[in-house]
């Protein structure tokens, strides 16, 4: 992978689509060559939010992953599809069993034997859902910046409290889980993707550093950009499909 990057937030209520190559130019560092909407690269796109679907459906060479596109069997009707791509190419990448912890708007936990065993897991909020919502809903409580080092667990400002309260019990829950895993699947990799990955893995090991945790965290693959290489992996293998026919 040569290079990623992240866009700038698109707000859907107040963004036109773009109409012309200097506008999409604004959107990524690989269009800066272009001369032409006809040598735009190919875009992948890999979306469960219907709106940043419809906005990137508009690039003139996007390729909309769906469903049938990942070949794994989804262990229910309405199992996110970046779970699904996470999952299968954790295990592509890493073997099966594994387990993906991906630490994006939302925090999920997935875990699958095979690509036809995905035992499904579990949805909270993620970090940063987290910190707006208890400055959005109620009426004394800042809006806080992350720390770099996991804070004290007992605090006499109303803003380490709130870093000690979410951080400590993201962390500790997220241990749990992994230990959880580990028990029923010993040999399983499990692996840490999403924007906050980096953020959470440092955190993780700076909890571990007074305890026996450390086992637990070798076993862990940082990898955020998780998702991207799957999306690699899918186009290898239609290209690798389309010499066969
Ligand atoms: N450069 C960045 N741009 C946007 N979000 C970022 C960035 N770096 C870290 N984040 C964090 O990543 C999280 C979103 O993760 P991401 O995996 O991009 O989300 P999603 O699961 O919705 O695709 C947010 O909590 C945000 O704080
Ligand atoms: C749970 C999610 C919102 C996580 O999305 P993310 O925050 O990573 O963009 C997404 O995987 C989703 O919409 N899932 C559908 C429900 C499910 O997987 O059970």
């Amino acid at each position: 992978m040569a290079q990623t990057w992240d866009t700038c937030h698109i707000e859907m209520s107040q963004t036109r689509f773009p109409a012309t190559l200097e506008e999409w130019q604004a959107y990524s560092p690989a269009l800066a060559h272009c001369s032409s909407t006809v040598n735009m690269p190919e875009l992948w796109v890999i979306s469960v939010v219907p709106s940043q679907t419809c906005f990137w459906q508009t690039y003139p060479r996007s390729i909309v992953i769906t469903a049938t596109d990942i070949p794994i069997q989804y262990p229910y009707e309405t199992f996110g599809l970046d779970r699904a791509l996470s999952i299968w190419t954790a295990g592509t990448l890493y073997q099966w069993p594994v387990f993906v912890i991906d630490a994006g708007t939302a925090l999920t936990y997935t875990g699958a034997l095979t690509p036809t065993d995905c035992l499904g897991g579990a949805i909270l909020p993620g970090l940063g859902l987290q910190l707006r919502s208890l400055s959005q809903s109620t009426a004394a409580l800042p809006t806080i910046a992350l720390p770099q080092d996991l804070p004290s667990r007992w605090s006499l400002t109303t803003d380490i409290a709130i870093q000690s309260g979410i951080l400590h019990t993201l962390v500790s829950g997220i241990i749990d889980f992994i230990r959880a895993w580990l028990e029923q699947y010993p040999t399983s990799q499990i692996v840490l993707t999403g924007g906050d990955a980096e953020t959470l893995y440092r955190y993780l090991l700076q909890a571990s550093k007074p305890k026996a945790v450390p086992k637990l965290l070798d076993r862990v693959i940082l990898q955020p950009q998780l998702q991207g290489i799957g999306l690699l992996h899918l186009r290898q293998q239609k290209s690798d499909r389309s010499l066969l026919f």
